[in-house]
């Protein structure tokens, strides 16, 4: 009886294994994309991206197989790799038509039993545009600089820290990770600029509520699972399954807990915040916007804006200690300058250099790692070469690969070297006026088209202030010359152990 049942279930076994094979080999062989050259394991399955994305390699693997077989690569049965910057203005252009893929369902959150998608994670462009039109005007450079003065705070908070820690008295020439400060640090910004109360990052020198590490895992889960998204509905949205997953849900309810609190007690406000200005949504378009929205906006924000501003500054701070030339000619022109610290963002963004290093240090590590997937519309997409994309295909640019593009950037892509940005002696206006506007027409680090980030201008704001008052107050060397940093590469791609020792600047106030 027994070797009977074994017997049947290895016949039921092994003829699902051909049916299994059967049809992805008729898919392999009847794809529309066919023509597309890749590894062949990615032609059959998506567990071939998955695997890439879970081993950490698909950023060079990426690079790799443009490099061997040109602009177009599969990565999927259904999925083409683009790395050529002329496509991006067609694949994320302001209309929308190219939608965003599944991938992006995985970061939807579930209340109280609802999907709760958000401006970044909808698929819709009905939806996209009617749920953005009540924060977009929050996100506007002109809005930002009203609440500069927030940033200061936090940012004289960062330099306090240091100075304590790890310059003052007993601790004078310490070696610390400055990795780890600046996360800490754009933790408490947007926490305070969210529910104008910082979480006590740098307070507490570490991570507070598992933010940090949660958000870790969640870059994990969205890198991985999103390259099968349906593997997302039998994990965190499975409803019965025996352990918890710390999901976007989490992060939901969390930021769900901070509405109800401030609703109940509006004194909890000590300004103009973010969760005051997405309640003011709720009361300016009270047809549509409800307290999941409200939660879903908050969520955004936050996981958004801290991991990516860090990572940026991280990847700046290690390429400028690495490359002392530029680190000189940086701190040159900072003193110079004589801003007063924290540094206002009007006067750093004046400065040609400290601008070229931004711009380095943004196309040298950009913080999402993964192609931004898209969806090609009814129209198909046509290559530079005449090759057509079938519709219905994902389709999507890394920014790490188009920053790398020699055809652009030059020859030196993988060197730091902010004067990329800057006219060289030798050049007339009109070339190098082609030249930048080339180098940004292929950035990607900030997205593109109609749903690029609107963080931005924030970001920017950020960058600007940070990097020039680290490097105007303090000043920083690396453990050694060589010292290396980790990369850790998920959906974001986090620097670490950029182990470092400061002192004051002599002229820093
Ligand atoms: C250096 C810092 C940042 C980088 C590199 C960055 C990068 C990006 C990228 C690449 C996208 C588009 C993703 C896609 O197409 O799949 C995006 C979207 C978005 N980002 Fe950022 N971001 C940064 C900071 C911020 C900040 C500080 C905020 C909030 C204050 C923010 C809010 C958003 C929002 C709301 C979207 C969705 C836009 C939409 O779909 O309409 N980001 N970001």
């Amino acid at each position: 009886m027994t070797s009977h049942l074994l017997s049947l279930l290895l016949t039921a076994t092994s003829l699902g294994i051909i049916l299994l094979l059967s049809r992805l080999l008729w898919s392999y062989l009847t794809s529309p994309i066919r023509d597309i050259p890749g590894p062949f394991l990615a032609k059959l399955t998506d567990l071939w991206r998955l695997y890439s994305h879970w081993a950490g390699t698909h950023i060079e693997t990426q690079r790799k197989l443009h490099e061997k077989y040109g602009s177009a690569v599969r990565i999927g049965p259904n999925c083409v790799s683009i790395s050529d910057p002329s496509l991006i203005t067609t694949i994320y252009d302001t209309r929308g038509d190219f939608v965003k893929s599944d991938l992006y369902r995985v970061t939807d959150a579930v209340q109280d039993g609802q999907t709760v998608e958000s401006v970044f994670s909808t698929r819709s462009n009905d939806f996209h545009s009617k749920y953005i039109k009540p924060i977009h005007k929050f996100y506007v450079m002109n809005s930002i600089l009203k609440i500069e003065h927030f940033v200061d705070r936090t940012l004289e908070s960062l330099c306090e820290h240091i100075e304590e820690r790890f310059i003052e008295r007993l601790n004078t020439g310490k070696l610390f990770d400055i990795a780890d400060w600046i996360h800490l640090y754009t933790w408490d910004v947007m926490s305070e600029l969210t529910f104008s109360k910082k979480m006590g990052f740098l307070e507490t020198g570490g991570d507070v509520e598992d933010a940090i590490a949660t958000n870790k895992f969640l870059m994990r889960y969205f890198a991985l699972v999103g390259q099968v998204p349906t593997l997302d509905k039998w994990l965190a949205k499975n409803p019965i399954l025996p352990f918890k997953l710390p999901t976007f849900s989490g992060a939901a309810s969390l930021c769900a807990q901070r509405m109800f609190e401030r609703v109940q007690n509006p004194a909890l406000a000590t300004h103009d915040d973010f969760l005051n200005r997405f309640l003011q949504a709720k009361v300016d378009y009270p047809d549509f916007v409800g307290d999941n929205d409200v939660v879903a906006y908050l969520m955004l924000h936050l996981l958004g804006g801290a991991d990516t501003t860090a990572i940026i500054l991280n990847a700046l701070i290690y390429h400028l200690l690495r490359n002392p030339a530029a680190h000189s000619r940086l701190v040159s022109e900072l003193t110079t300058a004589r801003l007063p610290y924290p540094a206002p963002y009007a006067a750093a963004s004046r400065l040609p250099y400290l601008t070229a290093v931004i711009s380095e240090a943004i196309r040298i590590h950009p913080s999402i790692g993964n192609i931004l997937e898209r969806v090609v519309p009814p129209a198909g997409l046509e290559l530079r070469d005449g090759r057509k994309i079938a519709p219905g295909t994902l389709v999507g640019v890394n920014a790490w690969t188009v920053a790398r593009s020699k055809e652009v950037y030059g020859k030196d892509v993988d060197t730091f070297r902010p004067e990329r940005w800057l006219q060289a002696e030798e050049e007339g206006v009109e070339s190098y006026d082609s030249r930048v506007k080339g180098m940004r027409q292929a950035e990607l680090a900030f997205g593109a088209g109609r749903r690029a980030c609107m963080g931005k201008p924030f970001a920017m704001v950020e960058l600007y202030k940070v990097v020039a008052t680290l490097f105007g107050r303090f000043e920083i060397e690396l453990e050694g010359p060589k010292t290396e940093w980790r990369v850790l590469k998920l959906f974001f791609v986090f620097p670490s152990g950029i182990m470092v020792r400061m002192r004051r600047a002599a002229n820093g106030t």
